[in-house]
């Protein structure tokens, strides 16, 4: 476990003074690392009322996710029996503990039976109605772990209560919305966790208990108020997967002794055959559940890219519409979209004219880039978006405009490795000066008297061109006569360039076909 302890909660969201600030620098150290950003991802996060043992829970995923997808071991994960439980703060006490949203800093990686690379992350929160926390503060952090992750655990006390389900509705009405703009539902799985479930003999504990006293709890009957009718069809419609698990109590030890510090030992058998069930329903690899918004699975630079996306509509002063939430989701969702066909046309461009590979013909360069750039597009429009025509048509302008701006990057980078162009208008002048010498005395040979004296025109004309610019440039006077010289000079480059270029691609291509996929 001395791996384990390497290990910290990086708190990603900080709340202060009622609204929360993301550490978007901590964030992206941990999402966009090169060798997680692109995987899938799993987020798994336990929200719900403070004191509740929360990050304890949480601590036990920890072993777990250690033991499978570190150390790989198919033994026992719960640990020795004596070993302090470390991880995500946790304590007993009756003052709260977590603060804002935190992210374990060691992400887990496994690549799935059908290849998918993933990455699994937890996913800690503040708990709710604390004495310091208003019901905005408590809706924002629910929320956002329930936006942000693929598995929400809803950590309950004892019994499904109304309130417990009434903390659902605001995602109640977005649910509606975001259904109309995609299809499918905005959510994933809604894991009820009920803890120190006392009546057994009522609903047996683990999923099948859980599941008889969720369907009880989510039953609409005749002369129930219109309200908690209509809180109960929109949860359904929510979230694809409704669960709910019953824990035992796990002893006097966890719940009243000071001095506890997470041993198995001091847990009731009873909970430990429960977490025994739980956890691995939860984060083995056949259960894994990959994050997915508006139908596209997230990796986790996307996932980044919600974080900021949420915050920003959940910090003003009055929570968020969902209609204005549906807008969130739909910009981010655009803007993965023109960030993945962007690196598509990257991807291409790079493999044809990256800063390892030599100069290429200016002509064969635009046409790179118009591949590139119908690829690019093409996979812009292939991802499925929210939002509609209108914001789609916006964002596909911002693509093609940056697309269009690295091309002009792309094209001054390969101009610059163009041999002429490094050496420069002196080097031009030199070469049309010897080419003049070289006609001159072949004519001479020949007894051509025109050509002798073109030649040498050509090559006393480049000799002096090269003196002037040469003067201008030492002297800094007349400097418009230098600039039309370079201009001269670089036409005549780009001509003899495109010549011998032309001429060696017609040789190297005979008979080849160009790859065009
Ligand atoms: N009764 C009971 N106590 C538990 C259970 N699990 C953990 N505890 C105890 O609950 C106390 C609080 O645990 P935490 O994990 O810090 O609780 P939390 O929900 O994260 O608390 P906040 O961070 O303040 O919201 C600790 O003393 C644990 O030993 C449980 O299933 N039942
Ligand atoms: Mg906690």
């Amino acid at each position: 476990m001395a791996e384990l302890e390497s290990g910290q909660g990086i708190r990603v969201v900080t709340p202060s003074d009622h609204t929360f600030t993301l550490d978007e620098e901590a964030l992206s150290k941990l999402l966009l690392r090169e060798d997680i950003k692109d995987r899938s991802v799993v987020v798994v996060s336990v929200a719900g009322a403070f004191r509740k043992g929360k990050s304890f829970l949480l601590d036990f995923f920890l072993r777990y996710l250690h033991h499978k997808y570190h150390v790989k071991d198919s033994g026992d994960w719960l640990g020795g029996e004596d070993a302090p439980l470390k991880g995500f703060s946790w304590r007993g006490g009756s003052e709260r503990d977590t603060t804002g949203l935190l992210l374990w800093s060691q992400p887990f990686l496994t690549t799935l039976d059908n290849g998918e690379k993933v990455v699994i992350l937890l996913m800690d929160t503040q708990g709710t109605f604390d004495s310091e926390s208003t019901v905005k503060d408590n809706a924002t952090v629910f929320a956002l772990s329930t936006m942000l992750s693929s598995v929400q655990i809803y950590n309950l006390s004892q019994n499904i209560e109304e309130d417990d389900l009434q903390h659902l509705q605001l995602f109640t009405d977005y649910g509606r919305l975001a259904q109309q703009s995609a299809s499918g539902k905005p959510f994933q799985r809604l894991q009820l966790l009920v803890r120190d479930w006392s009546f057994p003999y009522e609903h047996p504990y683990g999923a099948d208990g859980g599941a008889s006293l969720l369907e009880k709890r989510l039953e609409i009957h005749e002369g129930q108020h219109v309200e908690l009718q209509s809180i109960r069809r929109h949860i359904a419609a929510c979230f694809e997967e409704l669960a709910c698990f019953l824990m035992p109590h796990p002893g006097l030890n966890v719940a009243t002794n000071p001095n506890f510090d997470g041993k198995v030992s001091d847990i009731s058998p009873e909970f430990q055959t429960s977490l025994r069930q739980l956890v691995p329903m939860l984060l083995a690899p056949e259960n894994l559940v990959l994050k997915k918004i508006a139908e596209q699975q997230l990796k986790a630079k996307d996932l980044f890219l919600y974080f900021k996306a949420y915050m920003t509509i959940f910090n003003g002063t009055e929570l968020p519409e969902p209609k204005s939430i549906l807008a969130a989701t739909a910009e981010a969702n655009n803007l993965s979209a023109v960030s993945e066909a962007r690196d598509v046309y990257e991807y291409l461009m790079e493999e044809e004219v990256g800063g390892s590979k030599p100069f290429l013909d200016p002509g064969r360069l635009q046409q790179q880039h118009q591949r590139a750039r119908d690829k690019a597009l093409h996979a812009f429009h292939n991802k499925r978006k929210m939002g509609g025509d209108e914001l789609e048509a916006s964002y596909q302008e911002k693509l093609i405009k940056e697309i269009e701006e690295q091309y002009e990057q792309y094209r001054a980078n390969n101009q610059a490795k163009n041999i002429f162009r490094i050496a420069g208008t002196p080097t031009v002048l030199v070469v049309l000066a010897l080419l003049g010498f070289l006609l001159s005395s072949l004519a001479a040979n020949l007894g051509v008297q025109t050509l002798v004296a073109i030649g040498e025109s050509i090559a006393v004309g480049s000799l002096a061109a090269l003196a002037v610019w040469m003067y201008t440039r030492i002297s800094g006077n007349l400097r418009d006569i230098g600039v039309q010289i370079d201009g001269v000079a670089d036409t005549i480059r780009n001509y003899i360039t495109r010549q011998a270029i032309g001429t060696a691609s017609r040789q190297l291509t005979t008979g080849e076909n160009y790859k065009n996929d």
